[in-house]
Parts: structure tokens; C-alpha cells; sequence
């Protein structure tokens, strides 16, 4: 059976094709449930919408946006926006199968789903960017609802923005539905801890992980890409118990320092509107010399396929923790393995900000809201026993521990495939 659906553009599945590979590697693992393998390989159901904003100027534009179902055997579908000027389709579906592996693989009721608009939000102002939000809502307004599909942050998208999707979805039903949404401001049902979530979730993994190495995390070398929401956290987390930020990259270029950036005057420099990659207190390096610096711990934080064949063998960590959604190709997490390079895959690293977002949906359902401490202490504690079953599964099957994830993860999503059935 043909896994790619036939009416993509093949120059765009990259992506998609990644995330089939996973699958397929995990396959020979899977036993009589092998049989349900092929309903990972077919997203549930895809909308694309055209997105008409009136811009400042009068003029109208059009924008295309997605939202796909990847499974929902386990529950209703969950995960983030993102609004980038190079989102395809191909990107979303991958998104999506990515969030059914990692909510199953913590064990999270939901299934996979994912959603994206291919613009420049740096481009729009904020009237542009608020128009474009509520008309996205509105035309995916037919997938979503706190008991179907309930999307969250992702990149360029943020609090101001679920606050946005939950008031236009409410307006359209006639109530106010806070559970629509998670990632909202803690002041319209937002869950404390939610914006650190998914950096706070990387550390605890990446301590976990370095705990199996001996790899001591004070005075440990930690190179970053991304300095957002993801990768700023992991950051401030990472120094806190004493690592060193060696280096870090986002979109305006890549800085390094021996001894250590200082995060509180990088802060202050972002804040007066300075670029990360311009920062006075480091070094401003090429972007491909990133990937090559001394470090002991690597963070991909940005976007999909950063580490490639081309850059994957000159990586000095021993440890490389995802943070971002699929940063790594399968050749690439192949060169990794060969070299005794540890990864911690996406599906794993990243799932803190998720299992934030169950929290926030539970406690909007009963309108009774958890202090931070009770947060953190259940984060903390299913991402570590995540990380433990994990790391498990891997020394019993001698596989990476990306696809001791999908091991487990697809065991219980085709687990519940099967005990659905097929209907009719
Ligand atoms: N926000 C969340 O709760 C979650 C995010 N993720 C993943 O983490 C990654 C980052 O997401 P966020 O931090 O939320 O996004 P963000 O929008 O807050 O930050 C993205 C960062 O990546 C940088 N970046 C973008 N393109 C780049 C490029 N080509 N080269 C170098 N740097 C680049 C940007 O400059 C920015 O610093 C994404 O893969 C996302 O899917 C995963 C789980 C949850
Ligand atoms: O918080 C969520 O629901 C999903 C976050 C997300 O998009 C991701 O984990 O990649």
C-alpha cells in the first residue's frame, strides 16, 4: 500500500517521509500489533483553509493554513500552532504523527494533531496578526473543541494568541469554552507553569539522561539552537544547576563563549531590542561553526532537520536532547548512533510542555486550578518515569532510544486501534 497520500506534492514530503522512516524502524519490534502498523502511516483527516485577512493598507491577502488529525485512537487530538513562512503540509502532518508518538509515549489521553499557517508573523502588525488568528480559528472551528482537538503553542505563536482562538471558538458557540485551547494566560484558564513547560521538561530528561552517562551537569558545556520559549527555559535551567551556555543560535545568527554566557545580560541586551546573534558578551560565530563547538550536551531547540549528514558527524556532545520537533534525519540519528552519540528523541525531550497543557485542560474541565509546586512536582515526576521506561525499553530491545519511544508508544496506540476494531 502506498504510505503517501497521492494527491501531495512529492517535492514536499520531507518531513512526512522522516516520520514514516521512524515507523518503519520500529516495525520488526512491534510483534502481531505490526498488523495495525499502517494506520500510523495515514493521517486521520487534513483541512486546509484559506485564510482572507484585510490588512492595514485595505488590501486583502490570502493565507493557507492547516489543521491535521493524525490518530485519535487514544483521545481527542492534541497539538500546537505554528505560524512560519515555510509551513507546508508535509511539515504538519509529520507535526501531527510526531504529537500521536509523544502523547502516547507519556502516557497522556490524546491522540496526534497539529495545525499551521504559512506566514511571516514578523511581517503582520498586531491587528493583522489578531485577524489572521480568529479567521484560522474560525475555518478550523469545524476540527477543534476541548472534546475533538485541542490545539496549543508552537512556534511564533504564544499566550496572546490562545487567548485569541479561545475567545473566537467561544464567540462562535455561544459560551465561553476555556478548554479548547491550552497555553492560554493563567488569567483565562492558562495553567501556571505552562510557558516554561516544554524547556523545564528538556532539563528534566536531559538531567535524567546525563545521570545514565556520568556526565556531572555542573561545569557542563551546553550549546543551544533556538532561543524562544523552548530553548531560552532549557537555558535558565541548565545554568541554574550549574552548566555552562558554550553557545547558542537563533535566526539573527549564532554566539559563543568559553566560559559561559552570561543569560541575565543576554536577557537585558533581547530586551532593549538587540539581536541574539550581534550579543557584545560572546563571540559572534558562523552559523555552520554552531554544530561544531566544544560541547558536552547539544540542544536543537528551533525547527525540523537541523542535524544532517552534513553536520553530524563533527558534533563534539555526547549527548544530544530534541527539544525541537524532529531536528534530526534518519541518517543523521544514524551517524549519531555509530559515533556513540546519545539522543534523546523529540517525542521524549519536548513532552513537558503537553503534559502541562493535559494539566491546564483537567483543571479548566474542573474549574480548579493547581499551584505551581503541584505542577512542577508532576511534571517532574511522569517525565522522569517516562524517561525511565524509556531507557528500559532500549537496553532490553538493544535499540536507540528513539525507537524504544516508538516501542512503547505504538504498542499502546495500536493496543487501542485494536481493541476499537474497524468499523463497519
Ligand atoms: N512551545 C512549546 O511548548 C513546544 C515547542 N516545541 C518545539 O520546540 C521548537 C521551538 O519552539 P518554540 O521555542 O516554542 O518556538 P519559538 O517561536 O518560541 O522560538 C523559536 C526559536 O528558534 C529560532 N529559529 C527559528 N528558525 C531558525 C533557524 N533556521 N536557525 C536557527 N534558529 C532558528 C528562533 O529565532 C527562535 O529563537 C519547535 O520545534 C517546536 O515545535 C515542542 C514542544 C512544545
Ligand atoms: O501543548 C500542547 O498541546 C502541544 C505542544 C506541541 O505542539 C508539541 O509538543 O509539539
Amino acid at each position: 500500500m502506498d504510505a503517501i497520500p497521492s494527491y501531495l506534492d512529492r517535492a514536499h514530503l520531507g518531513p512526512w517521509e522522516v516520520f514514516l522512516e521512524q515507523v518503519d524502524r520500529v516495525a520488526p519490534h512491534l510483534g502481531d500489533l505490526g498488523y495495525w502498523i499502517e494506520t500510523l502511516k495515514h493521517p486521520k483527516r487534513i483541512l486546509i483553509v484559506d485564510i482572507p485577512v484585510k490588512m492595514d493598507d485595505g488590501s486583502i491577502r490570502h493565507f493557507e493554513g492547516y489543521r491535521v488529525h493524525h490518530n485519535t485512537s487514544r483521545g481527542p487530538g492534541k497539538g500546537g500552532v505554528r505560524y512560519h513562512q515555510d509551513v507546508t503540509l508535509s511539515e504538519v502532518m509529520a507535526l501531527a504523527g510526531w504529537m500521536t508518538i509523544k502523547n502516547a509515549v507519556i502516557g497522556l489521553p490524546f491522540g496526534g494533531a497539529k495545525g499551521g499557517v504559512r506566514v511571516d508573523p514578523r511581517t503582520l502588525t498586531r491587528g493583522e496578526l489578531e485577524r489572521l488568528t480568529r479567521r484560522y480559528t474560525s475555518e478550523i472551528g469545524v476540527l477543534i473543541g476541548p472534546d475533538k482537538d485541542i490545539p496549543a503553542p508552537d512556534v511564533n505563536t504564544n499566550e496572546q494568541i490562545m487567548a485569541w482562538m479561545m475567545d473566537t471558538y467561544s464567540i462562535n458557540q455561544g459560551r465561553t469554552v476555556m478548554g479548547v485551547v491550552t497555553g492560554k494566560p493563567v488569567s483565562l484558564g492558562g495553567s501556571l507553569g505552562r510557558r516554561e513547560a516544554t524547556g523545564r521538561g528538556v532539563f528534566i530528561v536531559g538531567r535524567s539522561a546525563a545521570c545514565k552517562l556520568g556526565l556531572d551537569l555542573a561545569g557542563a558545556r551546553v550549546a543551544i539552537q533556538g532561543y524562544g520559549n523552548v530553548g531560552a527555559t532549557a537555558a535558565r535551567c541548565f545554568a541554574a544547576t550549574g552548566a555552562k551556555i558554550v553557545a547558542l543560535q537563533d535566526v539573527t545568527g549564532s554566539i559563543h563563549a568559553g566560559d559561559g554566557i552570561d543569560l541575565d545580560a543576554l536577557q537585558r541586551w533581547l530586551d532593549g531590542g538587540g539581536a541574539l546573534g550581534r550579543f557584545p558578551g560572546a563571540t559572534a560565530i558562523a552559523n555552520e561553526d554552531f554544530w561544531t563547538v566544544e560541547a558536552d550536551i547539544l540542544v536543537p531547540a528551533a525547527l525540523e532537520g537541523q542535524i544532517d549528514r552534513h553536520n553530524a558527524r563533527d558534533i563534539k556532545a555526547r549527548l544530544v536532547l530534541e527539544g525541537a520537533n524532529g531536528p534530526t534525519t534518519p541518517e543523521a540519528d544514524d551517524i549519531l548512533t555509530s559515533r556513540g552519540v546519545t539522543l534523546v528523541p523529540d517525542v521524549l525531550t519536548n513532552a513537558g510542555g503537553v503534559t502541562v497543557s493535559y494539566f491546564e485542560w483537567v483543571q479548566d474541565f474542573s474549574s480548579f486550578f493547581w499551584t505551581e509546586q503541584e505542577i512542577n512536582e508532576r511534571l517532574e515526576r511522569i517525565l522522569s518515569e517516562a524517561f525511565e521506561s524509556v531507557w528500559k525499553a532500549a537496553q532490553e530491545h538493544r535499540v536507540t532510544l528513539r525507537t524504544a519511544a516508538y516501542l512503547l508508544a505504538c504498542r499502546r496506540v495500536l493496543e487501542a486501534r485494536q481493541l476499537r476494531g474497524i468499523y463497519p
